[in-house]
């Protein structure tokens, strides 16, 4: 199979036997999570309480609930947008255009949710489906991806991604061959970034709330907390929609098992662990320390969006008064990069917000059990791992004028510790 012009970019994630490894592992690690959580000694290392038979994981509704969830959000993406935003420019020189209506969308599907609720409609009961949700929305990435794989065989060359474009069938399904596949103007990997996954996310997290508060009279704190957490990060992550299309999965990754299974399994599904850790071992949670917990988030929060506002500021003019007084170094692209204020901290000052606050997540559920803590592990090696990444696509990019950031500004995520 044929490579782009020029993309013999270096292979990531161990190659194909990384991806072929990565494909098997994420699903199971999920599954495992999903069964553990629901467990007496929610053992995160141990093994789970059973092995679940296809009679328990394959249902016809919950894969007819899956897609309707999908037709849902696909159908709110198509309503009109406040704005249309364009995205990077692209190897043609050409620009794409892109809808910003998710907090729209966050907010209809609350509303419809709400009306459902009201009318009857038994969200409390989606704890008890989650296993064949998972198992449902698995099959779904699987499938997409392969579609994607085989739509991407009859794109032009200048519409495939940098990186998943090697010629091995394994690694370039797992990363991705299309950049920015569409049907019509419906941007297949935008839509899937932010809308079914996150917004399922918070909806499993109520769902788990309203059963906790059946179970045991009223949600408790610890709950409260997890699901405020996560919402803010939800909401906030919709709000800057437009922030999405400078990220690399925008920019630099295809649309492959990666993304698709990461956006619309993943996520909804590990990325709730806490709730549903929280709805089968409930922990004790006093007042002084849920305010401290609250301050944790809220520094984690102020570093994060502090540093992704001042970035995209900075991006869109940097003549803006809010950026214009910071110190930057000049680059060979006209580009500039900042080395004063968050970026002048450490050279992903927003990653460092994001791991507080995964922290602030864990804590709710006591110090007792690894498992809420998963979270914050596996987030730990995940940003590690984009930075080296973006660091080299930066290095790429920027060649000396980064070397000299590198120089002014040594540490990558924690001041004077990494
Ligand atoms: N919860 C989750 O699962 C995940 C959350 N995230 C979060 O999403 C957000 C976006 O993350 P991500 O896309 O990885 O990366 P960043 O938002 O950090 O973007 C990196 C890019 O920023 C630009 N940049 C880097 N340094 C500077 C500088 N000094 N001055 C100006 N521009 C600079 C470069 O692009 P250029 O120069 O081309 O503009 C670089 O490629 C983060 O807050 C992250 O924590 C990310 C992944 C997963
Ligand atoms: C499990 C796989 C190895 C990797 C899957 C990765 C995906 C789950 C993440 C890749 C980048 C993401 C981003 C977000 C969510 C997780 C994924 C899709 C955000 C939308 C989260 C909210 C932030 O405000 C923006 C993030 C952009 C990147």
């Amino acid at each position: 199979m044929a490579s782009p012009q020029g993309s013999r970019a270096p292979l990531e994630f161990g190659g194909p036997l990384g991806a072929a490894a990565l494909m098997l592992l994420l699903p199971v690690t999920m599954f495992h999570l999903l069964l553990v959580a629901r467990s007496g000694p929610a053992r995160l290392l141990g093994p789970p309480p059973y092995l679940p038979g296809l009679e328990e994981l394959w249902s016809p509704w919950a894969l007819l609930l899956c897609l309707t969830w999908l037709g849902l959000q696909a159908a709110l993406y198509l309503l009109p947008a406040r704005k249309v935003a364009e995205g990077q420019e692209l190897k043609d020189k050409s620009r794409l255009r892109y809808p910003i209506n998710g907090f729209q969308a966050l907010m209809l599907t609350a509303l419809l949710v709400g009306l459902g609720v009201s009318a009857g409609l038994p969200l409390s009961a989606l704890p008890e489906i989650l296993l064949p949700l998972a198992f449902a929305a698995t099959l779904i990435a699987f499938i997409f991806s392969l579609l994607l794989y085989l739509k991407a065989l009859v794109a032009p060359a200048s519409a495939l991604a940098p990186g998943g474009n090697s010629g091995n069938l394994i690694y370039d399904f797992f990363l991705g061959r299309e950049l920015n596949p569409r049907i019509c103007s419906f941007d297949i990997k935008y839509f899937c970034e932010l809308r079914p996954g996150l917004i399922g996310w918070v909806l499993i997290n109520l769902a788990l709330l309203m059963q906790e508060a059946e179970l045991r009279g009223s949600p408790s704190l610890a709950m409260w907390l997890v699901n405020g957490f996560q919402l803010l990060y939800v909401g906030d992550a919709l709000w800057y929609e437009e922030a999405v299309l400078t990220t690399m999965d925008i920019i630099h990754d295809g649309f492959g098992f990666m993304l698709a299974f990461g956006d619309l399994a993943w996520v909804p599904f590990t990325y709730s662990l806490q709730a549903q850790f929280l709805l089968y071992h409930p922990q004790p949670l006093g007042w002084p320390l849920a305010s401290f917990i609250c301050l944790i988030n809220a520094v984690g929060y102020y570093i994060f969006r502090g540093a992704n506002s001042q970035k995209n500021t900075f991006r869109k003019n940097p003549s803006d008064p809010r950026v214009a007084d910071l110190e930057t170094i000049s680059t060979a692209t006209g580009r500039r990069l900042l080395v004063s204020g968050w970026w002048g901290m450490v050279r992903h000052p927003n990653y460092l917000g994001d791991l507080i606050m995964a922290l602030a997540w864990s804590l709710p559920c006591g110090v007792f059990h690894l498992l809420p803590y998963f979270y914050l592990l596996y987030f730990t090696a995940l940003l590690v791992h984009r930075e080296d990444r973006d660091e080299r696509q930066c290095l790429q990019k920027y060649g000396l004028a980064w070397r000299e950031y590198c120089r002014r500004v040594p540490y990558r995520i924690v001041p004077y510790v990494y």
